[in-house]
Order: C-alpha cells, then structure tokens, then sequence
C-alpha cells in the first residue's frame, strides 16, 4: 500500500510521513497516528528512544520483533509496513487498527463481557494466526486482549511480538505483563512448545467470555497454585460448548491440548461464528 508512488528502493525517513494523534504507549515506545504523504495511507508509528532500549536490554527484543513481523503475513497477525532509524529512535511503520485495542473493546462492554458469537468470532482469527505463526514456527507466547488489535470489520490482529521466539525453546525467567495467561510447563519453567499457545487460548476464550481469566486471584502465589492444579470454575451464562472448547484448552498437558485445527473446526466456534456472520457483519 505505501510502496505505491515509491522508487522499489526507497530509503524510508520520518519526513515522508505526517504524523497526527497520539495512540498511547506501548511497552517501550509512544505511538502516533500518522499518514504516508505520496498515498494519504494511514499507518500507526511507533518510535522508540535507542538509549531506553539500550538501558532496558531490549535492543535483541525490538530486533526479534522486527525480525519475525516482517516474515510474518497473514490476515489476523499485524503488518510491519517498514521501519527505519535516526541517531537517536527507531521508527516502526505499522497497520494502523481503527477500532483500537480489544481490551479497552472488551471493558467497555456493557457486562465487560462478549456475547458468544463475537467470542467465537474473534476467538477463531486467533487460532487461524497462531496456526500460521506455529506453520512457521513461531511461538507467541503471550497472547492476551492487550496485544489484540481490532480493525474494521470485527477483524483482529495479533500484535507485539516481542515475546515471541522459535520452537521449542527455554523459559526465560524473566516475566513481563500478566500471569494471568501462564502455562503449567511455564510456571515451573520447564522447556515447553508450541502447546503455551493453545493453552493461552482456553484463557483468552474464558476472559472474552467472563470478563476476566479463570485463574485470576489477589495473591500472585494463588495464581501460580490455581494454574498448576488447573483450578478454574465456570460461569453460570457460559453454554456447554464454551465450556468444552475451554476445558479441551486448559489441559496440564500440553500435547493433549486441543490442536488448533480442531479448534478452528470446534462447533462452538464453527456455529457461533455463523450466527455472528449473520447477525452482524452484513
Ligand atoms: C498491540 C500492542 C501491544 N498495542 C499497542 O501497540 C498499543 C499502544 C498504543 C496504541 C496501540 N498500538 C496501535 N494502535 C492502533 N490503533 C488504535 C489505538 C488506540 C486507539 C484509541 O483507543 N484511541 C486513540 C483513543 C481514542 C479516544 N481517546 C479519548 C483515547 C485514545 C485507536 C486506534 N493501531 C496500531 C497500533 C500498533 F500496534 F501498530 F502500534
């Protein structure tokens, strides 16, 4: 889209761009709204100070992220148009997603809640990234409403990738964010597999539905206890086929964890994303 109107080998600079609204923080960048001036293209930029980076040991993360977004492409995984550096930032070039984040989406819903169509809809363009990233062998790891991204047409875009390493791999002792989302296998931080993913997503499912996750608790050292004992109720709205896809999930196992094509094809997702194709994307 942007490369239109552009000479193939194009050196990227901020000048070519006009920047607008702030977007908000990210981990450790700001982002703006910001329009590419040859096609009126608007793209989300995201700068970030070469020195916090430095300070903050991130430097291998941002280039992880750059490294793995630019391989990625797939309609529910975020586009990294291009990117680019000045003496002091870096600059990311990326999709810019209209309707914004999906926690802020998923709390400002009435209940704090999704109905089941939009958790079965959102839920399988989920499974359909990490399926792809997963084909490529690329673990997420951090799936989560806050790294979610809503664009028109309820489609969602898995972002911030800067967790995200290739199968399989050691658990790094540093956490970030949530536990909320953790594995057993991560919790005890053994090696673990591509299956974090698919265990994140009975989480995921559980909070798009509830309105919070399902091992979620005032002490931290109850969490990591739920968790590992795989301690979690559900709620009284939650239809049996929520409860199956999520209890098939949020297995201690993690090759027992249902794989994502069954997932995709589960009837709970295959039925309530039709309804929800009918009810409201016409
Ligand atoms: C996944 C990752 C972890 N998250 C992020 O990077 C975050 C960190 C900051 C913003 C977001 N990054 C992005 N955000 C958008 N779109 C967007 C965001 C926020 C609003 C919004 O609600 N307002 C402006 C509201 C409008 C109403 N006023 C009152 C408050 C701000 C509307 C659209 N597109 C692309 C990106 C991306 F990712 F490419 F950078």
């Amino acid at each position: 889209e942007i490369y239109t109107k552009r000479p193939k080998n194009h050196q990227w600079k901020l000048s070519d761009f006009e920047i607008g609204t702030p977007l908000g923080r990210g981990k450790f960048g700001r982002v703006y709204l910001a329009r590419e001036k040859n096609t009126e293209y608007m793209v989300a930029l995201k700068m970030m100070f070469k020195s916090e980076l430095v300070k903050d040991h991130m430097e291998h993360q941002v280039r992880r992220e750059i490294e793995i977004q630019t391989h990625l492409s797939h309609p529910n995984i975020l586009k990294m148009l291009t990117y680019f550096w000045d003496e002091k930032k870096i600059y990311l070039i990326l999709e810019f997603a209209q309707e914004g984040e999906l926690f802020k989406v998923l709390n400002s819903q009435p209940r704090k809640r999704f109905d089941e169509p939009t958790a079965a809809y959102y839920l399988r363009q989920v499974a359909d990234a990490l399926r792809y990233c997963h084909s490529q062998s690329v673990i997420h790891r951090d799936i989560k409403p806050e790294n979610l991204l809503l664009f028109s047409h309820h489609v969602i875009k898995l972002a911030d990738f800067g967790w995200s390493v290739h199968a399989p791999s050691k658990c790094r002792n540093t956490m970030c964010g949530t536990i909320d989302y953790l594995p057993p296998e991560m919790v005890d931080s053994q090696t673990y597999n591509e299956y974090v993913d698919n265990w994140c997503l009975g989480v995921l499912c559980y909070e798009f539905l509830c309105g919070s996750p399902p091992f979620e608790s005032s002490e931290q050292a109850e969490t990591f206890r739920k968790i590992r004992a795989v301690m979690y109720g559900f709620k009284p709205h939650m239809s049996e086929g929520a409860r199956t896809l999520i209890s098939k999930l949020l297995v201690k196992v993690p090759k027992s964890r249902l794989p994502l094509t069954d997932v995709i094809e589960h009837p709970w997702i295959k039925t309530n994303s039709e309804i929800f194709t009918k009810t409201k994307l016409h």
